[in-house]
């Protein structure tokens, strides 16, 4: 990608800024600038650590010769975003001797940026976090607004916490390695802003779905730009979820039950919220609320973006919605659901019928 470099800021009580451009992780002047103390941590995978780690740690020791950088390296893959590897890395930053001015940094994609991020949110009670996705689907959502967390059997993200980063550093010269797949599931995330608030969107991106996936670089420069624009309006009015941020959780419902039941070896996170979108557009169509037009079109989108739209064979409704029962939304009046009204107007409807969750799951 060889577009120039874009900011987007996140305000509130936290604010930070969103850096998107090529090569930014070289920037040393610009990786250090969020570092308060003398120690950094380096906290990424097996697969991104051998590309990237190297280079990041040479900027940052450029910039900062005083600097003492240490390294945790976890094991790719949703799998791996578990409360045993959360621990490993908690141990890592003791043996490290990490004070409260260390700075942690998560170089990966939304795994190593959900399990670092909450490592970084309770080691002595929080130390700041400089979050550098590396894929696009970290990039345009899991990176910005703190949401942190591991994965338990029973649910995905059960254990976590809000702890916005520092700064969010977004090199995208490195989605040029990135697997087909996980820029396909990146793609269903940004799907996901246009379906929700902006059906203006969601027409740009029917018109450059190829451009998207032939990784043109100004096609994927507005795409990042815009989503992270969205994501930051909206938690920078509703930080922790008590309203509106909700709406980003379309097709999660479903999504994570998916996920859950699979035990995150399954579909991709990505590709888990393409089928939960289309899915509670159906469900919007069963409880009367939108056009079927709609579904179809959102569908149609997605599967031109190479993602599924389809629930996978073999899973059983029952179970799913077992684990719906236990999505954070949920409360004392049973299952709250993101619904829309059609493209563009996605709402949260508390009370959904358990009848009408099983309808659509049995198709
Ligand atoms: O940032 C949010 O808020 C989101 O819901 C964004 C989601 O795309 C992301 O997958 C998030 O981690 C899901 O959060 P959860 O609270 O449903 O676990
Ligand atoms: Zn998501």
């Amino acid at each position: 990608m060889t577009t120039s470099a874009r900011e987007v800021a996140v305000a509130g009580d936290t604010p930070y800024t969103i850096h998107i451009g090529p090569r930014l992780l070289d920037d040393g002047a610009l990786l250090a600038r969020s570092v308060r103390g003398r120690d950094a941590m380096l906290v990424s995978d097996a697969h991104v650590a051998p590309l990237y780690a190297d280079r990041v740690t040479a900027a940052l020791q450029a910039a900062r010769p005083d600097l003492r950088i240490q390294r945790h390296v976890l094991p790719p893959g949703e799998a791996a975003k578990t409360l045993a590897n959360f621990a490993e890395v908690t141990l890592a930053l003791a043996d490290a001797r990490m004070r409260r001015d260390a700075t942690l940094f998560a170089l990966g994609g939304g795994v190593i940026g959900d399990l670092a991020g909450f490592a970084a949110a309770c080691w002595m009670r929080g130390i700041d976090c400089v979050q550098l996705p590396t894929t696009l689907l970290a990039m345009v959502d899991s990176s910005v607004g703190g949401k942190t967390a591991v994965d338990l059997p029973q649910g995905k993200n059960l254990v976590g916490a809000f702890h916005p980063p520092r700064a969010v550093i977004a090199d995208t010269a490195v989605l040029r390695t990135l697997p087909a797949r996980e820029l396909r599931a990146g793609l269903a995330e940004v799907v996901k802003y246009g379906a929700l608030g902006d059906a203006d969107f969601l027409d740009w991106l029917d018109d450059h779905a190829d451009a998207l996936l032939a990784m043109d670089d100004a096609a994927l420069a507005e795409a990042i730009a815009r989503s992270c624009a969205h994501k930051a309006a909206i938690v920078a009015r509703d930080p922790f979820e008590h309203g509106e941020r909700a709406l980003l959780n379309l097709g999660h419902t479903f999504g994570h039950a998916i996920e859950t039941e699979q035990g995150y070896g399954g579909l991709n996170h990505g590709e888990a919220v393409a089928v939960g979108m289309v899915l509670a557009a159906q469900l919007s169509e069963v409880l009367g609320l939108a056009p079927a037009a709609d579904t179809v079109h959102l569908r149609d989108l997605l599967q031109r973006l190479g993602l599924p739209v389809d629930l996978p064979g073999g899973l059983d409704p029952d179970r799913l919605l077992a684990h719906m029962r236990l999505d954070k939304k949920a409360q004392a009046d049973g299952l709250r659901f993101i619904v829309w009204d059609g493209v563009g107007r996605a709402r949260v409807l508390a009370g959904v019928p358990e009848a009408a969750v099983l309808d659509v799951l049995r198709g």
